[in-house]
Parts: structure tokens; C-alpha cells; sequence
């Protein structure tokens, strides 16, 4: 097995690019989406569903783990992969994305981020030095610096100055976890909003810091498409070729071929889970409303194409009543089809593009899932 941090390019396809990037718990085959799991779960899913839909790599929720039940306990307990019950890898996220999305009472400073708890209020401070101590507790295989996250609109100077914040902290997370150390890895974080010169001196600036792999942040936070292709297509190939590129919180099936396109080799969203949960599932013939009263009666299965235990096993019918009448059920079928499909779309796009006709699939799969997700 190669050293954890090893990753080596396959066939491409264009700018798109196959990639096996080896972990302390595993390899992964890029391009790979990377199903959300939040408070030490995917939520409804056992990690013997995870094998079976075979997801390679999860996200942990620093966040959340850190509130509840705290880092250190998790650490007592022999680590997440432990506590959880997942042996593959885990990458998990620095914390301070979900303090602006979930935290009431947050300030930003040279410092860290300070904010109050959303279970109980109590203030906590997320500096670069913390974050990397609670991933490092968590056991992750990748683990994330500490950034901020330039809200969709910010204007040329605010996100100047911001990026300029997001690379000192990367140096203090560099600084806290010597490259590699226990096998763990660390990816920095590209900003610079909507302005190609600061993306490329954000960068620029990241990639001196130097990491195992380089993140796009600051996208898909409210942009429209257009916007983010734009930017997506100036700032991918500014990262490093030979290392993994993540492209954070994408995204719906079109993104992902346009990510993939652009050279993007890891990506994670909470669509599949969340969308799950109510009731819109993907398929290879297009976009399922389950709940929708046209399935009543229908008593084929959600995807015939679909190796799922839910559409192995049940209809359309069944579905749509598990999920009006708001079984537990319809969470654990409907997460593990989209998952499921996720996984198939990502199998076959690397194939894809492993035999030189990746154009030709995303645009098969774009006539399936036109504008919108
Ligand atoms: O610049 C960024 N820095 C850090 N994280 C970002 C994230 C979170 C990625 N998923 C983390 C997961 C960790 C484990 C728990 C779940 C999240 C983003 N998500 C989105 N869009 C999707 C969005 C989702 C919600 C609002 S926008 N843009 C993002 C930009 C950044
Ligand atoms: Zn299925």
C-alpha cells in the first residue's frame, strides 16, 4: 500500500481526470462524491449500508462533534472510525463553515472564529490551533484548515482582506499538524469570492503553504451557475495538477459534471441526503416526486436500472406511502437510492472518461437533469 497522501493520475479526459488517492484507511478512486454524514452518522444509514451502496469515504461534521459529544470523549473512545463503526476513510470538514450556517452570535477575528453554541449557547472559540486538535482527535484521514467562507456579494475589499485572513489561518493549521503526521492528511482552502485575481493570488498564496490536497471554497453559496462555471473554469487549474482537488458543497448531477469537466476530483453535498428526506429522488430517467399522487398505485420500482435494496425490493407505491404517512422507513430507502445513484453517476462518469468519451455521458446525463438541480 502507498504511503496516505499518495495520489496518482489516471486516464483523462480532456481536463477531466481519473485519480486513486491512498488514505490512512484506504484508497479512494477519484473523481468521488462524498456522502455527508453529520453527528457521526449518515443519517438513517448503518455503515454496512455504506459498504453495500459502496461509498468509499464519508464527511464527519467537526461542528457538530465537537458540541456534542465532544472531541475529546470521541478520542477517549479509540476515534471516530471507532465510535462510528466506519473503517474506510473519513474527511472532515474545519467546523467554521457550519458556525456561519448554524451558530447564533459569531465574530470573526485574527484569533479564530468566536461563537455561541445552537444546542446550549455556550461560547466557543474555533482558532486554526483548535480545529486541527479536534480533527486530529477525530482521527480523520483528511482534515481541513480553518477558512472563511466569503459570502456570495462580498465586495473587492472585504474579500481582500478576507482571503488574506483564510491564508494566515492556513499557515497556523500547517503549522499545528506536521505534513502527514499519523497518516493523517490536511487539504487547504482556495477563496477570493467572485474576482479572478484574488482567486488566483489566493492560490497562489495556499499552494505555498503547501497541503495534500487544495479545496475550492467559496462557491455555490448563492450564486447562479453561470457565475460559478466562471469562476470554476479560471481557478481549477490553478491548483496543483498532481494533487487532489475538492470542489466544497457541490452539488446537483449537472455540477458535478461540470466540476469533473473542470478538472475537479472530490466533491460533497448534502442534496442526495437531504432531498431524501423529502421524498425527491434521482433516477437514470429523471427526477421522482414520490410523494406526488401519480405513484399511488404504481407498482413498478422507483429505478428498474437501480441495484438498490429499495428499488430491488419495492414499489413506487410502497415508497409513497412510507413517506405521506412519515415512516422511519422512507428516510433509510429513499437516502439509500439516492446515495445509490450518486455512486452509480460517479462510477460511470470515471469510466467515462477512462475510455475518452466523457462529453458524450455528461451530456446524457445533463438531458436528464436540465437547469435547476
Ligand atoms: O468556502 C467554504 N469553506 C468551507 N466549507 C464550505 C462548504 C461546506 C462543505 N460541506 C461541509 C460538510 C461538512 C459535514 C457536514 C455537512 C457539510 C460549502 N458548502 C457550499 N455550498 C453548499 C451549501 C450547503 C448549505 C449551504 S450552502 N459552499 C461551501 C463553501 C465552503
Ligand atoms: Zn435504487
Amino acid at each position: 500500500m502507498n504511503a496516505p497522501g499518495t495520489f496518482t493520475l489516471g486516464p483523462g479526459d480532456g481536463s477531466a481526470r481519473t485519480g486513486r488517492l491512498t488514505t490512512a484507511h484506504g484508497e479512494i478512486e477519484t473523481p468521488v462524491f462524498m456522502p455527508v454524514g453529520t453527528q457521526g452518522t449518515v443519517k438513517s444509514l448503518c455503515p454496512t449500508d455504506l459498504q453495500d451502496i459502496k461509498a468509499r469515504i464519508i464527511l464527519g461534521n467537526t461542528y457538530h462533534l465537537y458540541l456534542r459529544p465532544g472531541d475529546e470523549l470521541v478520542a477517549k473512545l479509540g476515534g471516530l472510525h471507532r465510535f462510528m463503526g466506519w473503517d474506510g476513510p473519513i474527511l472532515t470538514d474545519s467546523g467554521g463553515f457550519q458556525v456561519f450556517s448554524l451558530s447564533g452570535l459569531r465574530r470573526i477575528t485574527e484569533e479564530g472564529v468566536t461563537f455561541a453554541s445552537h444546542i446550549d449557547g455556550s461560547k466557543h472559540l474555533f482558532s486554526p490551533e483548535k480545529v486541527v486538535s479536534i480533527q486530529r482527535n477525530l482521527g480523520s484521514d483528511i482534515m481541513m484548515v480553518l477558512d472563511e467562507c466569503v459570502p456570495y456579494g462580498a465586495d473587492r475589499a472585504y474579500t481582500e482582506k478576507s482571503l488574506g485572513l483564510t491564508t494566515r489561518w492556513a499557515r497556523r493549521c500547517r503549522e499545528a499538524h506536521p505534513a502527514g503526521d499519523r497518516g493523517q492528511l490536511m487539504f487547504g482552502i482556495v477563496q477570493g469570492g467572485f474576482f479572478k485575481d484574488l482567486r488566483a493570488q489566493s492560490a497562489e498564496q495556499i499552494i505555498e503553504v503547501g497541503f495534500d490536497g487544495y479545496a475550492l471554497g467559496g462557491l455555490s453559496v448563492g450564486e447562479s451557475r453561470a457565475e460559478m462555471y466562471d469562476i470554476l473554469g479560471d481557478a481549477a487549474p490553478l491548483l496543483p495538477a498532481e494533487r487532489p482537488r475538492y470542489l466544497m458543497g457541490v452539488g446537483a448531477p449537472r455540477d458535478l459534471l461540470a466540476g469533473m469537466a473542470a478538472g475537479i476530483d472530490m466533491f460533497d453535498c448534502v442534496l442526495p441526503t437531504r432531498n431524501a428526506r423529502n421524498g425527491t429522488l434521482f433516477t437514470f430517467q429523471g427526477k421522482v416526486n414520490i410523494k406526488r399522487a401519480e405513484y399511488r398505485e404504481d407498482d413498478s420500482p422507483l429505478d428498474p436500472t437501480c441495484p438498490c435494496y429499495a428499488c430491488r425490493t419495492f414499489s413506487r407505491a410502497y415508497l409513497r406511502h412510507l413517506y405521506i404517512a412519515k415512516e422511519l422507513l422512507s428516510y433509510r430507502l429513499n437516502t439509500l437510492h439516492n446515495l445509490t445513484f450518486f455512486s452509480i453517476m460517479m462510477e460511470r462518469a470515471r469510466q467515462a472518461i477512462r475510455e475518452g468519451r466523457f462529453a458524450a455521458y455528461r451530456a446524457e446525463m445533463e438531458a436528464l437533469y436540465p437547469e435547476g438541480e
